[in-house]
């Protein structure tokens, strides 16, 4: 099964077998990530000659040329109509560990490229797993529009991202730091001001729930955190 995760690219390799539409787009996504991009191809769209790839003319169905390739990389992406190399990349990334995107085979890929999305710092990403791009892209329109119309839980991104770094840098241990994020985001003042989008006066009644707390002029019970680890 997979899972989703978010993974850093900088300073990763990344191997891309076939330099037309799909591996342009690759390339840019990769690379817009910080990883240097190697593709490999018979034949090379013009955008990719003017980014900064590393381009070598070859063909994939040559094994000692694909395992030369394979073996620099960290992750490596079959974007050719020819499903017949898989085996051998799929081997052959096995043997270097290496991860493999396999583009042309939707059930085979163990990593999926996703369409994904970001709104003033909520990221997500979509896959039906092959079943439809025109689907996966419909829910990622979707998502976007219902983010971009909820200011308020944008606000409240705001508002919890700045408690949680002020407890972070001021050490609060991790134990009151978990209470203080429900008992904040569930106490009636603090959603108003989030929903009426008064961020700083927010900001402040955090500052002074935890205050409270730890003077022990206030009560949270336990039984508010409603994960435990
Ligand atoms: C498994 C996966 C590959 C992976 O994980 O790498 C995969 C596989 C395949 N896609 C196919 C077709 C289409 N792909 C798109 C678009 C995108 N597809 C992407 C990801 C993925 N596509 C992964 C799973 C996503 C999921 O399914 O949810 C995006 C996000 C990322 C990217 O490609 O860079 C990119 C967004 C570009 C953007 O946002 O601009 C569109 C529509 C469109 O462009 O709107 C169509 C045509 C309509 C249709 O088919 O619905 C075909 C059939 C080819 C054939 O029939 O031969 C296969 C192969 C197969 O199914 O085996
Ligand atoms: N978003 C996605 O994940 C999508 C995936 N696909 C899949 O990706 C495949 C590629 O699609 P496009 O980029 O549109 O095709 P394309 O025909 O534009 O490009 C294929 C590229 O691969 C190169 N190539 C072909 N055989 C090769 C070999 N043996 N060794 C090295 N290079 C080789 C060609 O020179 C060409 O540059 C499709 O056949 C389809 O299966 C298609 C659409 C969307």
């Amino acid at each position: 099964m997979r899972i989703p995760l978010y993974i850093e690219f900088s300073g990763k390799n990344v191997l891309i077998i076939g330099g037309g539409g799909v591996g342009t787009s690759r390339a840019k996504k990769f690379l817009s990530a910080g990883a240097r991009v190697r593709v490999l191809s018979i034949e090379f769209s013009d955008e990719l000659k003017e980014m900064d790839v590393e381009l070598i003319k070859g063909d994939a169905r040559d094994e000692s040329l694909l395992e030369e390739h394979i073996g620099w990389c960290d992750l490596v992406t079959v974007a050719i109509p020819d499903t017949s190399v898989n085996d051998a990349v799929v081997r052959l990334a096995k043997k270097h560990r290496a991860l493999v995107n396999l583009a042309n085979d939707a059930e085979r890929t163990e990593v999926v490229v996703p369409f994904d999305g970001e709104v003033d710092g909520i990221r997500f990403a979509v896959t039906t797993e092959g079943k439809s791009g025109v689907v996966a892209r419909a829910v990622r329109d979707k998502f976007l529009q219902i983010l971009r119309e909820d200011e308020e839980l944008l606000n409240l991104l705001r508002a919890m991202d700045f408690l949680k770094r002020y407890m972070k840098e001021n050490e609060v241990p991790v134990n009151v730091r978990m209470k203080m994020y429900f008992a904040v985001s569930g106490d009636e003042e603090f959603k108003r001001l989030v929903r009426e989008g008064r961020i700083e006066e927010a900001k402040e009644f955090a500052i002074k729930y935890l205050r409270e707390y730890l003077e022990g002029k206030r009560d949270v019970d336990d039984s508010v955190v409603k994960i435990n680890f």
